[in-house]
C-alpha cells in the first residue's frame, strides 16, 4: 500500500501513524505538514522512536503536486482545509479519504450547520461507515470519513432504523466526548484545567453532526426496508429528527453515546438484543453485549470496536441504546485505514485487530 496523509500531526494523524507503524505492508508513507516540514516523524513525536516509520520525514503540503504517485491519501485536517487538495489528488488518480465534514453533507446542510464560509459547492462522497455502505466504498474515488460522534450514534441506531421499530421522529442522543475530539490545536474549553474535575454540554442544539445522523438513519430506513414503497411514502426526507447533546468528559479518548428511542410496537429487550446480533453478527468490530451488560469507555480504548448495549424500558417502551467507541480509532484514524482497505482490496481488519489498553 502506498499511502500519503496530510494533516499528520493532529489527534486524528498520529492515531493513523500508531496504527500504520506496525503494518509491513506499507511500501511508501508520505507524511504532510507544513509546520514540521523536513523534520523527522521522530523528533516530533518522540512516540515514534526507534519505530518503522520513525525516519520518514514531513513534507510540506504545498509541494502536493511534486509527490510520487500513492493509492489512497488520508486528510486529516481542520474543516475547511480538505477542498484545496481534493482535485488535485482525484486528478492525479490518488483516491481520497478525508477525516472532516467538508464532504459529508450536501452544501446547503453543510453551509448552516459548520458556517462555512462562501465557497465552490462541494458534492458529498461515499460516506465512509463501512456497515453501511461496505459497496460503495470499495469502489469510491472520495470518502468522507464520518464524524465521531455520528458514527456511534449510527451504528447505534441503524437496526432499529432497518426494522423500523421505534419512531424515528422524535429520538434522543445523549453523547459524551473525552477532549482529544476536540482536536490538538490550544481552544480555551479543551484547557486541562477548564475541564478536568468537570463535567459540561456544549454546542447544545447546533452540533453539526445532527445533520450527518439524521441524514445516514434516514437512508438506514429507506434502505433497510422490506417494502420500500411503503417506507418512502410514510416517510418523507425530513422524517428522521434527531435530538443530540454532546458533553465534555474529562479523560482524553472515547465516546459514551446513549440513543433514546420509543417502540412503535411491544418488544423486549431480548428480542431486541436478538434484532442486533443478527444485523451485525459478520460484522468485525461491532459487539452486541448480552442483556444485562452495559458497554464501558475503557473497554474500547485503542480499538477499531464499537461495543452496543441495549435496555427495553417496559413501563414507558423506551429503548435505550449504549455505544462506545474510541473517538480517535473508530471515530476517526482506525475507520479511515478500514475504509482504505476495502478500497484497495485488502483484507478489511488489516492493522485493526488491537485489544483495549485497559
Ligand atoms: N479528534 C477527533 O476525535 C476527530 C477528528 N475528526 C476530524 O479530523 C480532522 C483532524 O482533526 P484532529 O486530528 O483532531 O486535528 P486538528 O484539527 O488539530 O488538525 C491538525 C492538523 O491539521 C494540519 N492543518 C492544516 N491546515 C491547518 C490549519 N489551517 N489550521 C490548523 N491545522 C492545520 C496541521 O498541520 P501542521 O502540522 O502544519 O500544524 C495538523 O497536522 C478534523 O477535520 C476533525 O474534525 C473526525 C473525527 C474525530
Ligand atoms: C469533543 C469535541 O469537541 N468533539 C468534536 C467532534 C469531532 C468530530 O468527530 O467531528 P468533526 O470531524 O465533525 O469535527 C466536536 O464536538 O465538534
Amino acid at each position: 500500500m502506498r499511502m500519503a496523509l496530510l494533516g499528520a500531526t493532529g489527534y486524528g494523524g498520529i492515531e493513523t501513524l500508531r496504527i500504520l507503524q506496525g503494518r509491513t505492508d506499507v511500501e511508501q508513507l508520505i507524511v504532510g505538514s507544513d509546520r514540521y516540514a523536513a523534520q523527522a516523524i521522530e523528533q516530533v513525536l518522540p512516540q515514534f522512536r526507534g519505530s518503522s516509520i520513525g525516519q520518514v520525514q514531513f513534507t510540506k503540503m504545498a509541494t502536493l503536486d511534486d509527490f510520487p504517485m500513492v493509492d489512497v491519501a488520508l486528510l486529516a485536517m481542520p474543516h475547511g482545509e480538505a477542498p484545496k487538495y481534493v482535485d488535485r489528488l482525484l486528478d492525479r488518480g490518488i483516491r481520497v479519504i478525508d477525516f472532516s465534514g467538508d464532504y459529508r453533507l450536501p452544501y446547503d446542510t453543510y453551509e448552516l450547520w459548520y458556517q462555512a464560509p462562501e465557497r465552490a459547492h462541494y458534492v458529498p462522497g461515499v460516506y465512509g461507515l463501512p456497515e453501511l455502505y461496505r459497496d460503495h466504498i470499495r469502489n469510491a474515488e472520495l470518502i468522507a470519513n464520518p464524524g465521531c460522534y455520528a458514527t456511534a450514534a449510527e451504528l447505534a441506531c441503524i437496526p432499529l432504523m432497518e426494522q423500523q421499530v421505534i419512531d424515528p421522529s422524535r429520538m434522543i442522543i445523549d453523547a459524551k466526548s473525552g477532549v482529544s475530539g476536540a482536536g490538538r490545536s490550544p481552544k480555551l474549553d479543551s484547557h486541562f484545567v477548564e475541564v478536568d474535575g468537570s463535567f459540561r454540554a456544549y454546542k447544545v442544539g447546533q452540533h453539526q453532526h445532527t445533520p450527518e445522523i439524521e441524514r445516514i438513519l434516514q437512508d438506514a430506513m429507506v434502505r433497510g426496508s422490506t417494502n420500500l414503497e411503503n417506507a418512502l411514502a410514510t416517510h418523507d426526507h425530513s422524517s428522521v429528527r434527531v435530538l443530540l447533546t454532546t458533553q465534555l468528559l474529562p479523560i482524553k479518548r472515547g465516546i459514551y453515546l446513549t440513543a433514546y428511542a420509543q417502540l412503535t410496537g411491544t418488544m423486549t429487550t431480548e428480542e431486541v438484543t436478538h434484532m442486533y446480533k443478527k444485523r451485525y453478527e459478520t460484522e468485525p468490530f461491532i459487539k452486541v453485549l448480552q442483556p444485562g451488560y452495559m458497554p464501558e469507555i475503557r473497554h474500547v480504548v485503542g480499538t477499531n470496536e464499537c461495543h452496543i448495549g441495549i435496555h427495553v424500558d417496559d413501563r414507558t417502551q423506551t429503548v435505550m441504546i449504549v455505544a462506545t467507541i474510541d473517538n480517535l480509532v473508530k471515530g476517526a484514524a482506525g475507520q479511515a485505514l478500514q475504509n482504505a482497505n476495502l478500497m484497495l482490496g485488502i483484507k478489511e481488519t488489516t492493522g485493526l485487530e488491537q485489544t483495549a489498553w485497559c
